[in-house]
């Protein structure tokens, strides 16, 4: 259709997309991407998005309630809207009729509403509904019944509560277990009449078993805001005297708009800031592991991983990546640090922009094999090992005070912890009195302030320095030759 046309000419040129459902973000679409890092959907369902398509992508919809309150309104305005004909009978009055016969009602007040989805929509309908005197009843695998009792939902299985139905509404999301829910025989066991209602997505319904209701009676009316196919092109329901539909208005509020826009925007932002990862749909372990805390030590397992790359100063790639969690804390934690530490390791690297979703099918990709392991040691601390050409490299680095550290690198402990923050330059040089002046010296005399120091206890026989500087130099080449001269260095 026009609108993948469209992006296919120009999506390249960006880094980021932001959808709502009658966009189909294809395979297709996914690959002529090659800048794109992420896609935002500003609404709930995520069908229209391929998302298996590119394990690089991360892929997020909007967390909190958005368009909640928009579909909720529209799902009891279609039920309302059956009970007393409305839209026919305004039809007729624009026809020039006055039918009062025609269009006699039922009222709402002490039916039975069953809902199918107890999920943000699900609440809000059950709430609106009962104060109309409605009696709600309802199923969900998740939501426990305890809680969907405490806004006055009994949940029963569907087998019970089809047969006491007077309308049904769905808002599950359209999935396998999902798909054709209400059918030849899910109708069959309902109450002769039954009214139903699709605000969730086409399809939950099994449209051919609706017709059918519809035309035996079975089904005493439906409201459709969503088609398997939108527009739909078999018009056979949308022209049924019983069905009230829509063109998929339930988000199509000003208020829904805005707020869908403004927490996609927000997601994205905090992502590409590093302040959080919420709403992910293909990233879920990542998700739980954004935690302020966690924040800290996935910090680490980057800079970890920077260090070591730099260490090995080698263009061979690394052939094997091991990472020990230490500290009964840190149990849970080992995922995220492996795919931190490998981040850092591919950073500047050959690789499409590694990031903690595509870092491990990155590394597999390349051929680099990550092994984790955990210890439950009395501190916390995460071990980085990397072996390229037989060699193997080694850093050891904690969180303390809220702050990543360096502890160890390669054998070698640092007499302070190393702050994994700003600009720093380490460099091993034998040990010497004179090496901090000549060195600070010649940075000074290039305009770079010092501003830490730490030296390791030459422990393996290597001697590791680490300075906290306050510019690059613009030439990380230049400030390299400079220190490797004030220090004689070998490496
Ligand atoms: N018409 C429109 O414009 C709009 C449609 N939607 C659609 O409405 C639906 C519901 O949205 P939300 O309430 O925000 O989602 P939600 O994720 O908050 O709730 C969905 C609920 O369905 C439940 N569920 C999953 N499988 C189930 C099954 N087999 N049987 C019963 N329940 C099951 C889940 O446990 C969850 O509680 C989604 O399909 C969404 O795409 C949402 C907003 C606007
Ligand atoms: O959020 C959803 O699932 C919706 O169906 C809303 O879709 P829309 O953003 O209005 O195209």
């Amino acid at each position: 259709n026009k609108s993948i046309k469209i992006m296919l000419k120009q999506i390249t040129n960006y880094d980021g997309l932001v959808v709502r459902s009658a966009t189909k973000v294809t395979a297709e679409v996914i690959s002529a991407g090659s800048n794109l890092k992420i896609i935002g959907r500003a609404g709930t369902g995520v069908d229209n998005v391929d998302v298996e398509a590119d394990v690089f992508i991360i892929f997020m919809n909007y967390s909190f309630n958005g368009n909640t309150i928009s579909a909720a309104e529209l799902t009891c305005a279609l039920l309302m809207s059956l009970s007393r004909h409305i839209p026919q009978a305004v039809i007729s009055m624009k026809d020039g009729k006055w039918d009062r016969k025609k269009f006699m009602g039922a009222e709402l007040y002490g039916k039975v509403l069953g809902i199918v989805g107890l999920g943000r929509i699900g609440k809000e309908v059950a709430t609106r509904m009962q104060s109309f005197g409605m009696k709600t009843i309802g199923y969900d695998p998740i939501t426990p019944p305890e809680v969907s009792a405490s806004w006055g939902v009994e949940q029963m299985s569907l087998e019970e509560l089809w047969p006491q139905c007077d309308y049904i509404t769905v808002h599950t999301p359209l999935m396998p277990s999902t798909t054709g829910l209400l059918n030849d025989t899910s109708f069959a066991k309902c109450k002769k009449g039954v009214k139903v209602v699709n605000c969730a997505r086409g399809g939950i319904i099994d449209e051919a078993a609706l017709l059918r209701a519809l035309e035996s009676g079975q089904c005493g009316g439906a409201g459709l805001d969503v088609f398997v196919e939108e527009p739909p092109k078999d018009r056979a329901l949308v022209n049924h005297p019983n069905v009230i539909s829509c063109p998929h208005l339930g988000a199509s509020t000003k208020e829904a708009q805005a707020r869908c826009g403004k927490e996609i925007a927000l997601q994205i932002v905090d992502m590409a800031t590093g302040k959080a990862l919420v709403g992910a749909v293909n990233a879920q372990v990542l998700v739980s592991s954004f935690s302020p805390d966690s924040h800290q030590w996935i910090l680490l397992g980057e800079s970890m991983g920077r260090v070591l790359k730099a260490c090995t100063a080698s263009k061979e790639p690394f052939s094997q990546v091991h990472v020990t969690s230490l500290g009964e804390s840190l149990k849970k934690s080992t995922g995220f640090l492996s795919s931190a530490a490998v981040v850092g390791l591919l950073t500047e690297g050959p690789q499409k922009g590694p990031n903690l979703v595509n870092a491990l099918p990155l590394a597999a990709e390349t051929g680099i094999t990550v092994q984790t392991d955990h210890k439950d040691n009395e501190c916390e601390a995460c071990v980085l090992e990397v072996s390229v050409n037989s060699r193997s490299y080694k850093a050891v680095g904690s969180v303390q005070a809220g702050v990543p550290v360096l502890l160890e690198l390669n054998g070698s402990v640092f007499r302070q912890p190393v702050p994994l923050t700003g600009h720093l330059l380490f460099f091993k040089a034998a040990n010497s009195t004179e090496l901090l002046l000549s060195v600070t010296g010649v940075l000074a005399a290039a305009g770079v302030e010092l501003q830490s120091y730490s030296a390791s206890t030459a422990g393996s026989g290597e001697q590791w320095y680490c300075m906290g500087i306050s510019s690059l130099l613009g030439d990380i080449g230049a400030l390299k030759s400079l220190v490797k001269e004030a220090a004689q260095l070998t490496v």
